[in-house]
């Protein structure tokens, strides 16, 4: 028999891609003979023709990204059985849960993710749970106090039944796991749990409704005039409520491994923790994964992914891929990060660490003499519970106010990253840039499970956020070109940051290129070769092969022929209006006309979609995000109807508009489909007059334009 000590914890699997690299290459060769095409023919065209030109070498070099990104997929396979099996003591692990608005996060969520965690197959005396919440509620205070009660009889039960499913509301959502095949007991004990959560649910929703007539006494005195939005709380995004959580848990339990998740994520596969540990425990890797990262699943998620956030073929086609190269970047939820990676360390100095290192370490953490002992000891790579709880909670009150940071690294040098909204990836960046590599977990059944944003405001709020968080990082010091000069960020995980950071960048090329069809059949010019023309075939094929590629991948995992529409198309609308935002805000933060600010993201645990007729309609408000998009929609109505209805004026030197121009510009109106229907839409699920009249003024701003570039 093997020696339990020899077996792998994990094991990395390379992916075969000939084909798809084949297909990329393909892809790569049209758009460089197009672009040779362009080039070669560049005097008999006008400025359409150039402005084609520049979009297409935009489009040209992120496909060179995108081939860089997933070029080497690689799978990594965790055994936890085998993690169980040898002579070793599992660490302590400490496990941080964000929460920032009641109201977009009620209670309830939070509760159950924290449940979820509190019941994780893992010696429970080597865990520790931190809830943050940047809104001071007294509500989730409360909701929290209440549900550690809970917690009492949840955990035993769920361990004692081995449940699979260890958040409340979603393992009681499914009646059928009380079948006639189960035990007298298991069923008594069922019900019983389930009633008591019901009792936790209404305790909750009857404090929700008093939460003014409440007994501020005792543990929940300090809540005496806390207003949401004006309380002494740090609040910077999640990034300051991390650093917060590090330094407290720090001086409470000071575990060598963090757990970091959003507060609607739930443990969905109790067996997590040892999935990480398998990952980062091995030899092999402590001087190599920083972090274990796992994938953002979302449940009850809508048929043919509407919205386009499912992100499925994402994480199978490219997430695997840039583990090929210097690992997956970090996503601000479901992650295992190592305390002494978050307080500094590099690969090179990870093992010992030298007094001199350690002075320079611990001078970057503020004055708390308690915190930077317990960092020492973190950094030699020791555990040290806090010898004296209420000590600690003195201590912890101090490094958790406002002002601790001042003068310290926190943010910049130390802990979770400051200067981004997206202060996820900007952390991740931060610890590439010094050499580390980390690694992606996909265990089944999927590790977390969250509620995914609905809706088409919701969507682009977030979307919008993404895109400008990922800008703020491209145009600042920490941008990876300098990671790749000045550090240790390999070339290629440079490009594929790149990829990643120029995103809301590409929407000015997409604004372009989707304006260019409707240009030219309203003034009878042309930017695409002629149907008589070779290179006309060269964007055909460039077109089925493209389209084709794509569809097959979400074939191949599992999604239809409408998830890949829906994709395609909300590529199309979040470019063009969320990207563009995105793009937008980044421009006045550097004007210094106005800040980015963090806009959080509403979580519904509602599970009934099935039934919802409405679930994936597309939703407006009077944000002016949607004013791009209705501008776009507007223009290609009027260049439909003008080329039907034959009002196009005679053609300049024989380059009309031909049927590459009619094509796209049909194309853009299925894209803009859920616009089309939104002019007419009632309520929420249509565009907001102020928004239409908008875009009109815009429209007859760019018919004027067409007019006075026609007249020769
Ligand atoms: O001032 C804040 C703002 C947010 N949060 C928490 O941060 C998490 C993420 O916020 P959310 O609105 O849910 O953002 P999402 O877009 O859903 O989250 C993704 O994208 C964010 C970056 O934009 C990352 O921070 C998240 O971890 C990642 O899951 C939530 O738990 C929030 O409660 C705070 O704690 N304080």
């Amino acid at each position: 028999m093997a020696n339990p000590n020899s077996l792998p914890l994990y094991e990395r699997i390379r992916r075969k891609n000939a084909i798809q690299r084949a297909i990329d290459i393909i892809i790569l060769f049209l758009l460089l003979s197009l672009l040779i095409y362009r080039l070669l023919f560049f005097n008999d065209h006008g400025l359409t023709w150039l402005l084609a030109f520049l979009c297409e070498s935009s489009f040209t070099f992120t496909w060179v990204l995108i081939i860089n990104a997933k070029w080497n997929p690689v799978e990594y396979k965790s055994h936890p059985d085998h993690l169980l099996r040898r002579a070793i003591e599992l660490p302590s692990v400490d496990m941080f849960v964000t929460t920032a608005d009641p109201v977009l996060e009620p209670p309830i969520i939070t509760i159950n993710t924290v449940l979820s965690l509190l019941a994780v197959d893992y010696p429970p005396h080597k865990l520790a749970c931190y809830v943050s919440d940047d809104a001071c509620s007294l509500l989730t205070f409360y909701s929290l106090v209440e549900a550690s009660k809970f917690a009492k009889l949840w955990v035993p039960f769920c361990k004692k039944y081995n449940i699979q499913v260890r958040a409340p509301f979603r393992y009681f959502f499914n009646d059928s796991l009380l079948s006639s095949d189960t035990s007298w007991e298991f069923r008594q004990e069922w019900i019983r749990i389930k009633d008591e959560y019901e009792q936790l649910q209404q305790k909750i929703q009857l404090a929700a409704k008093n939460s003014v007539a409440c007994d501020f006494s005792g543990e929940f005195a300090e809540f005496a005039n806390v207003e949401r939005e004006n309380h002494p709380s740090i609040i910077k995004g999640e990034a300051g409520a991390m650093n917060v959580l590090a330094r407290v848990s720090g001086l409470m339990t000071n575990a060598p491994y963090m757990l970091n998740v959003d507060c609607d994520m739930f443990v969905n596969n109790p067996k997590v923790v040892l999935h990480a540990m398998c990952l980062l425990l091995d030899p092999n890797s402590e001087k190599e994964f920083a972090f274990a990262q796992f994938p953002q699943v979302l449940y009850d998620r809508l048929k043919d992914d509407p919205y386009g956030n499912q992100m499925m073929v994402f994480f199978e086609y490219m997430v695997r891929g840039i583990l090929g190269i210097q690992g997956v970047f970090y996503n601000g939820t479901g992650c295992f990060h190592r305390r002494k990676i978050i307080y500094g360390l590099s690969p090179d100095n990870v093992d010992s660490v030298d007094e001199k290192l350690a002075e320079e370490i611990l001078s970057k953490f503020g004055s708390s003499k308690k915190l930077i002992k317990s960092a020492a000891h973190a950094l030699e790579g020791k555990t040290n519970l806090a010898d004296n709880l209420w000590d600690s909670i003195e201590a912890a009150h101090r490094v958790t106010s406002c002002e601790y940071e001042y003068g310290t690294s926190w943010g910049t040098k130390l802990g979770w990253r400051y200067g981004s909204m997206t202060e996820d990836v900007l952390t991740g960046l931060s610890i590439h840039r010094r050499g580390w590599r980390s690694v992606y977990c996909t265990p089944d059944p999927p590790a977390f499970l969250g509620c995914g944003s609905g809706g088409g405001s919701s969507v682009m709020t977030q979307q919008k956020r993404w895109a400008t968080g990922l800008l703020e990082i491209m145009l600042s010091k920490n941008c990876p070109i300098f990671a790749t000069l000045f550090g240790k960020l390999q070339f290629r995980q440079c490009l594929v940051y790149l990829y990643m950071f120029l995103w809301g960048l590409c929407s000015i090329p997409e604004l372009c290129y989707a304006t260019l069809p409707a240009y030219c059949i309203i003034t009878n010019s042309s930017f695409l070769p002629k149907v008589q023309e070779p290179a006309f075939y060269v964007l055909v094929a460039f077109f089925v092969i493209y389209n084709l590629y794509t569809l097959s991948e979400y074939l191949r995992t599992g999604q239809s022929i409408r998830a890949w529409w829906n994709n395609q198309r909300m590529s199309r609308i979040i470019s063009m209006n969320a990207c563009f935002f995105g793009f937008l805000s980044v421009m006045l933060k550097l004007l210094g006309i106005s800040e980015t600010v963090f806009e959080v993201t509403k979580k519904d645990q509602s599970s009934d979609v099935a039934n919802d007729d409405n679930a994936g309609r597309f939703t407006f408000d009077k944000s002016p995000i949607f004013v791009p998009g209705t501008t776009i929609l507007l223009l290609h109505l009027t260049a439909l109807i003008v080329i039907f209805m034959k009002l196009q004026p005679p053609a300049h030197d024989g380059h009309g508009s031909g049927l590459g121009e009619v094509l796209c510009s049909v194309w853009l109106v299925l894209c803009f489909w859920p616009f089309l229907k939104g002019l007419s839409g009632k309520g929420k699920h249509g565009i907001p007059m102020s928004t239409i009249c908008k875009s009109v003024a815009l429209a007859l701003i760019f018919l004027q334009l067409c007019r006075k570039t026609t007249i020769h």
